[in-house]
């Protein structure tokens, strides 16, 4: 297990809500969040957990760090056992979620620091500095003794970040690090997770940003529906889809919920995503991954059916947006 910073074997969870109106409310339905997630972190790498709203990601990171339950399945993270050897697991690791900052905004970011140290067990003597370590490392100093209901989205998201490696664990969860952040912000956060690959932490990141999984992941994992639907380096999934054409066509015409079911139906054609650039005139592009080039042909006739205007077609590199596509059959939602 010892090559392993986390490994999770069939993890499946899932959650009962109720719902319904006002005639049917308390009517319950069973929401399969995780159907049978199996991947392992190695040490020392950045692994990016990559998939739309909903597909398991936070969930999976909060059972690995002891925050649920699985229903089934294990998983390991510093070779010790999530629900048998939680208090080990959480000691192994810096966890930044991106629903739950919970700092005392009528504290600043360095007394939140110094107070999240203490609940560590950090030795108040060693404390003081690794916060101003920390404060540093961030690019929190100017800001360290403003209240935190001051902060911008940006300075939180940075706090966050700070906190999760106040006891150096030797592998860091962080949900969406760099969403809300302005594009400085989003890359010093970039910077400093290449820092801290350098030292050696291990790095499991989710994130809807395929731009950013490509640029900082040694592997990524696919998520979709609560499966794990590809692994590998960005580089390995863009080539497994290289021998497949994809193709760009850019439009006038598209809507927001243009979703060009019969695309999907045309013999050749892989997968295929709509990206609306101008939702006035409805520019944009639709993005088709084909075996081979058969249904070329075919796709416009659909496009041209569906009263799109046809501006250009040309071939594209597969990008890793093109991967998720491909094994997915949907496209990320957010920027891309
Ligand atoms: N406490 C809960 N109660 C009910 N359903 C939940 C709960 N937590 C998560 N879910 C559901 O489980 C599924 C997976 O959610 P999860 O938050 O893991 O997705 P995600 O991939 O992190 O999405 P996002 O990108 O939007 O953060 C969703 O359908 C979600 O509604």
């Amino acid at each position: 297990m010892g090559v392993y910073a986390v490994e999770a074997r069939g993890l499946r969870k899932s959650f009962m809500t109720r719902e319904g109106s006002a005639l049917f409310r308390g009517r319950k339905r069973v929401i399969e969040a995780l159907k049978g997630v199996t991947f392992e972190v190695r040490t020392g790498e950045v692994f990016g957990l990559l998939g739309p709203n909903g597909a398991g990601k936070t969930t999976t990171i909060k059972i690995l760090s002891t925050l649920l339950l699985p229903d089934a399945g294990e998983a390991w993270v510093n070779g010790y056992n999530v629900v048998k050897e939680a208090r080990k697991v959480r000691e192994s690791i810096g966890v930044s979620l991106y629903s739950d900052r919970g700092f005392y905004w009528k504290l600043s970011g360095r007394e939140n620091l110094l107070y999240f140290a203490s609940l560590y067990h950090i030795e108040p003597g060693y404390a003081k500095d690794r916060v101003d370590e920390l404060l540093a490392l961030l690019g929190l100093e100017e800001d360290a003794d403003r209240l935190v209901e001051e902060y911008s989205t940006g300075m939180k998201s940075k706090l966050n970040i700070a906190r999760a490696l106040l006891h150096d664990p030797p592998i860091l969860f962080l949900d969406e690090p760099t969403i809300g952040l302005d594009p400085n912000s989003a890359r010093k956060v970039r910077e400093i997770i290449v820092e801290l690959r350098k030292k050696g932490k291990a790095i499991l990141l989710t994130t809807h940003n395929m731009f950013e999984a490509d640029m900082l992941s040694d592997r990524v994992a696919i998520m979709s529906r609560g499966r794990i639907v590809a692994v590998g380096s960005p580089s390995e999934l863009k080539r497994s889809i290289a021998a497949n054409n994809v193709v760009e066509i850019e439009v006038v015409g598209l809507s927001g919920d243009n979703s060009l079911p019969l695309l999907g139906k045309i013999k050749g054609v892989l997968g295929y995503a709509t990206q609306v650039a101008d939702p006035s005139s409805g520019r944009g592009t639709v993005r088709v991954i084909f075996e081979g080039d058969a249904g070329l042909k075919s796709v416009l006739d659909v496009l041209v059916d569906n009263n799109l205007k046809i501006l250009s077609v040309r071939t594209a590199g597969p990008t890793l947006e093109d991967v998720f596509v491909r094994y997915a059959g949907e496209r990320l939602e957010g920027e891309s």
